[in-house]
Parts: structure tokens; C-alpha cells; sequence
């Protein structure tokens, strides 16, 4: 159980949310020295810094931009009187990696984890009708017992450096919106939803948490505002006639308004929009509302020139359009869960979403792209570190769930990407982590994790776990690219086969296949990095796609370019984008129109 509420702040008659993005106050703290000379009170010195951002792309020297360590943010907010008999929180939308938040000078929480919510109670230390200070520490550094994993070496000039075992940049810093929340002493702490379809009628069977004992109230209102039902009690279910469902590229929302009543005084009311619909696995199958979709899009990044992995909701409108213009209905929230303005877009433009736990880097030979093709250094499932990663990864998934559990966008919960699965020791772990992800979903959505090539269907311990199977396949890039891409095919197909043989029944869903294309190249004949040969390789795997009937899905990798850590494999970041990091399209965009307009 999580002891603070996840719930999207929300202005009404009895709670306020006041945003307290903008520019904050900011420090480095490579000496660890800030506790000690009383930054949490005030920060001395200290520079500007957008917020919601990550702090590296803003800078001009390499120490700034790939900074590791401890980091501090500031800022001042005015808190008026009327709020006194309320309580009071700060709301991070997530803190990379782990955080100490502070409110003139008191710790008020800790948190481990960087993309989740970060929620601290400060109606003890808060100052009414006075300007209250708010200091943050946080740490971006990389080990194996927290998520994502990596490692943290030191130069020989003692500045430390993230290495990520993962494949995009160690973006850090407060880079989701910040909300100052007043809200009830009683008030609603949680709600969850979930559907059946009784014919025509939807039956919503909901239940709402407080910390309190008063009445509650549950009415639900459709996109005309008209009240279509309404029940009390902090559980039960109501009748929606006619409903009108959510489906894909065709959401219809309805608003589900909760209250606390004492007598005829309100309490606290709450309010969200709920979207009806019923997610399932049917053999081979991938149903929502009964009817088989077959999943087109991509994977994707929170990453963007300048502000890094912080949250805009330009760069969310535009990633969207482009999303519609190419005929996608899905994405995966690779490799971490997103900012929730994320999820809460796709409900309103009925885009469906794998939601992915930030359990990313667990095979140390991604550490090293040059080392991921021999699959060696696999056993990661067996060091000490592994009890305290077991406690991080199911505490994200906890958060994760908690926080994003009532979006209809959100099909399916992806727990991890790309680990090593083949050990008895990554079977139990995964087993673990799987069940107690399963007891969390009211809505009972299917599980799943991204498998890499060396999860085979003959040696992997883990797919056996999943409810649908997503891989992570390269061939024709990582494995037989260029010249080779005949015997790619082929490679590809001997893989499929030994799938299909082994009859599992379930849906397959590709959440990774693409080749690093440099929008300024072109080939004729083509060339591995040219414009023409990423158009080429997803042809062939289309072919491939095609001709078994359990693949369900294809997420190509990647949407867009995007940033990573310096090396020999990238150059200035990964190019596996279908459009680049401006999001303008390289031609394969065009090959992915036609064909996916056409499957409609
Ligand atoms: O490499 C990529 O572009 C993407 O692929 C995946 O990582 C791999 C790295 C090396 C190999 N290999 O050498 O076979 C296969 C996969 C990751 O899930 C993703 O985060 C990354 O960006």
C-alpha cells in the first residue's frame, strides 16, 4: 500500500491545485556538502532553471551536461490564509532518479525512483499567509539495485559518470510539472474502475478510498454533461444504458464525479474522466471491446532538443499529429512510464498504450553495444544487488499501476524490457514480480515484458509468464544487415517458426525492430544508414509479419531520433527514428502511411 495519494491534482469547490512551474533556483553538489552547510534551507549561490526540464541540453560545458551526483532545486511560493484548515502537498509528476524534498529547512519525503510521482505532505511545516520554501535534493547517479540500471564510474579528474546499461541519455532532474495541492483533512485518496458489457449497458463496478468515514457519492456524467447514473457507497456498481464505449481512434469519455458528504456539506469531491471499454486476450487475439485490434506504432522516448526528457505540451501535440497522419492506434511508454498528460491525451485521441515499468539495463552487456550481439555477461539475475532491485522494480510497479490503473488508453503493463530471461534466477525473480503486478490491477489487464534476441523460444524461462508476447528483434540491423539482409530473412524466419511450433496460442507483438537511418543519406542501391535501406528492411519484416497469423502487432522502433550516451554505435544519439529528433519525416514515414492506412 502506498501512503500517499496518486491522484492527478484537480481544482473544484473543495481542493486547489496551483502549478508551480517556471523558472526555479539550481545547484550542482559534487562534494555532497550541501546537507551540511544548511541547503536545505535556502540554496547559496545558486543558478536559474526551467522547470518542468532536464538540466543537461540547457548548458555549455560537457561537466554541466553530463553531470552526475547530487543536485539541488529551489523555489519560493506564497500560501494564502484560506488554505489553513486544508492539508497541504507538493507534487512532483517524477524527480530523477531519487529525491529529498524539503519545506523551509523540514524533510518532508524521500523517494526512490525517477518517473513516477514524487508526494510530500506539508501542512506541518508550511507557513499560512506567508512565502513558504521548497528545496529539493535529488541524485542521478546509476547502480544495480534501482532502476533504470547502469553504473556510476569516477574520472581521474573525480567527477562522477553515469553508465547507463540502457540506451538513451541519463536525463535527469524535476521533469514533470510541480503542483501545490490543498485538499480536505478527509478527503478522496484513490478510485478505481472497472467494466462489463451487459449487451447495449455497461455495468461500471467502481470503488472509491478515503481516509474517513462520511457518506460517499459516485455519479457519472456523459460528454453532454448529462447525469447517466449515480449510486452512494464507497464501493458498488452502476448501470450505464446504451453506453457509449471508448474505442480506438474513437474515444468517447464520460466524467466520473466522487464526493464526501457529511449530511448536505460537502466534504471533498473528486473528478475524472473514465473511459468505457473492455480489454482482452482471446487466443490469439488482442481484444478491446470484444473486437480484434491489430497494434501499429511505435516505441517511443520523452526526449526533445533543449529541454531533454522534460514534459511540453508542444512536443506532446505534435508527436500525437504525426502519430494520426501515419495511421498508428499505439505506442509503448518505452522504457519508463511517462509523464501522465501522456496517458491522459491518449484517452481523449483513442490511442492505446503499453505502459513499461522503468526496469531497463537488466543484462550488463547492453552496457557496451559492441558486447550485446554474443549475449555474454548474462547471469545478471545473480549477484548480491539483486534482493534491493527486486524492492525498487516492485515498488515501480506498484506506483505504476496505482497511478495509471484507470486510463483506457492503457492496454496492457509492460514489466520490463530486454533483460536477460534465460537463468532459473531471472524465472524466479520475474515470477515475483508478475504476481504481485497481477494483484494490483483492478481492470485485470494483460502482463507482458519486450524480449531480446536472446530470449529463444528454446531457452527463455520468462515468456511462459506473459499474457501476449512482445519481441525485440533486429534482424537485418544487429544481426546480418546490409549485403546479408537475404539470410537476415531467413535467420528471422527460423526464429518464427520455432514460435509457431511450439503453439502457444497467445498474441505476439513486435515492440522493437528498425535500423539507425541518417535523414541526410541516401543510396542507390541502398546502404546500411541510408533512407533507402531502413525502407527495405521493414519491408522485409512486413513479409515476415505477415505470414503468421499470431502477430498481432508491430511497434516500430523508434518514433523519433533520439539522445543517448556517447559511443562508437551512436552518432549524437540513436537514428532509429522514422522521423527525426525535429519530428519531420525521414521516406520510411511514407512506407508506414501506406501500408498502415491500408490495414484499416
Ligand atoms: O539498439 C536499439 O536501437 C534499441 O534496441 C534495444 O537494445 C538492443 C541493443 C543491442 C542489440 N543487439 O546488439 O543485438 C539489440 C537490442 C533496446 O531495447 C532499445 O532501448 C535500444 O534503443
Amino acid at each position: 500500500m502506498l501512503n500517499f495519494s496518486e491522484l492527478y491534482p484537480c481544482s473544484n469547490q473543495a481542493r486547489m491545485a496551483h502549478s508551480l512551474d517556471g523558472m526555479w533556483k539550481f545547484r550542482f553538489d559534487p562534494e555532497e556538502k550541501g546537507l551540511q552547510e544548511g541547503w536545505q534551507h535556502k540554496l547559496p549561490h545558486p543558478i536559474s532553471m526551467p522547470v518542468p526540464a532536464s538540466f543537461a541540453d540547457f548548458f555549455t560545458t560537457k561537466e554541466e551536461r553530463d553531470y552526475c551526483g547530487d543536485f539541488w532545486y529551489e523555489t519560493e511560493v506564497f500560501v494564502p490564509r484560506e488554505w489553513e484548515k486544508q492539508e497541504l502537498e507538493i507534487r512532483f509528476g517524477s524527480i530523477t532518479h531519487r529525491s529529498f524534498v524539503y519545506c523551509n529547512g523540514n524533510l518532508a519525503v524521500t523517494h526512490e525512483g525517477g518517473f513516477l510521482p514524487v508526494v510530500a505532505n506539508v501542512t506541518d511545516y508550511v507557513k499560512f499567509g506567508e512565502v513558504n520554501t521548497f528545496v529539493i535534493k535529488a541524485n542521478n547517479e546509476l547502480n544495480e539495485e534501482s532502476l533504470p540500471c547502469g553504473t556510476t564510474t569516477v574520472l581521474s579528474d573525480g567527477r562522477k559518470l553515469a553508465k547507463p546499461y540502457f540506451d538513451f541519455f541519463n536525463y535527469s532532474g524535476i521533469q514533470r510539472s510541480v503542483w501545490l495541492v490543498s485538499k480536505p483533512k478527509e478527503s478522496i485518496e484513490d478510485f478505481s474502475v472497472e467494466y462489463e458489457l451487459n449487451g447495449e449497458d455497461a455495468v461500471v463496478h467502481y470503488q472509491i478510498m478515503t481516509n474517513g468515514n462520511h457518506e460517499v457519492s459516485f455519479e457519472l456524467f456523459d460528454e453532454a454533461k448529462q447525469q447517466v447514473s449515480k449510486s452512494t457507497g464507497g464501493q458498488g456498481s452502476v448501470i450505464v444504458p446504451k453506453a457509449h464505449l471508448w474505442n480506438v481512434g474513437d474515444a468517447y469519455l464520460y466524467q466520473a464525479v466522487m464526493r464526501i458528504w457529511d449530511g448536505e456539506t460537502l466534504i471533498d469531491e473528486y473528478s475524472s474522466k473514465i473511459g468505457i471499454r473492455t480489454v482482452k486476450i482471446v487466443g490469439k487475439e488482442i481484444q478491446i471491446n470484444g473486437k480484434a485490434v491489430y497494434l501499429k506504432g511505435f516505441g517511443k522516448h520523452e526526449d526533445f532538443e533543449v529541454i531533454g526528457r522534460g514534459f511540453n505540451w508542444g512536443v506532446l501535440k505534435r508527436d500525437f499529429e504525426c502519430m494520426k497522419w501515419i495511421g498508428a492506434n499505439c505506442f509503448r511508454t518505452s522504457h519508463y512510464p511517462y509523464a501522465e498528460e501522456w496517458y491522459q491525451f491518449a484517452d481523449e485521441e483513442g490511442f492505446l498504450i503499453i505502459d513499461e515499468v522503468p526496469a531497463v539495463g537488466m543484462m550488463r552487456s547492453t552496457r557496451n553495444f559492441a558486447d550485446a550481439g554474443t549475449g555474454q555477461f548474462t547471469r545478471f539475475f545473480e549477484t548480491p544487488t539483486v534482493p534491493n532491485l527486486l524492492k525498487a522494480h516492485l515498488q515501480a510497479v506498484e506506483e505504476m499501476i496505482v497511478r495509471d490503473k484507470n486510463h483506457p488508453s492503457v492496454i496492457a503493463w509492460s514489466l520490463f524490457n530486454e533483460p536477460e530471461t534465460t537463468s532459473e534466477e531471472s524465472k524466479d525473480y520475474f515470477t515475483t514480480i508478475f504476481e504481485a503486478a497481477r494483484a494490483l490491477d483492478p481492470q485485470k489487464r494483460p502482463m507482458t515484458g519486450a524480449f531480446e534476441k536472446n530470449s529463444q523460444p528454446e531457452i527463455c524461462k520468462c515468456y511462459q509468464l506473459c499474457d501476449f508476447i512482445c519481441l525485440n528483434r533486429y534482424y537485418g540491423w544487429y544481426i546480418k544487415g546490409g549485403p546479408e539482409l537475404v539470410d537476415a530473412r531467413k535467420a528471422f524466419l527460423v526464429e518464427m517458426n520455432k514460435w509457431k511450433d511450439k503453439n502457444l496460442n497467445v498474441p505476439f507483438v513486435f515492440t522493437e525492430f528498425g535500423t539507425d537511418t541518417m535523414p541526410s543519406e541516401h543510396k542507390l542501391p541502398s546502404i546500411m544508414w541510408s533512407q533507402e535501406y531502413q525502407n527495405e528492411y521493414l519491408d522485409m519484416n512486413f513479409e515476415i509479419f505477415d505470414q503468421f497469423d499470431f502477430i498481432q502487432g508491430e511497434l516500430v522502433w523508434n518514433f523519433a531520433d533520439f539522445q543517448t550516451t556517447e559511443g562508437i554505435m551512436r552518432v549524437n544519439g540513436n537514428k532509429k527514428g522514422i522521423f527525426d529528433r525535429a519530428r519531420q519525416p525521414k521516406s520510411a514515414a511514407f512506407v508506414l502511411k501506406n501500408r498502415w492506412e491500408s490495414m484499416d
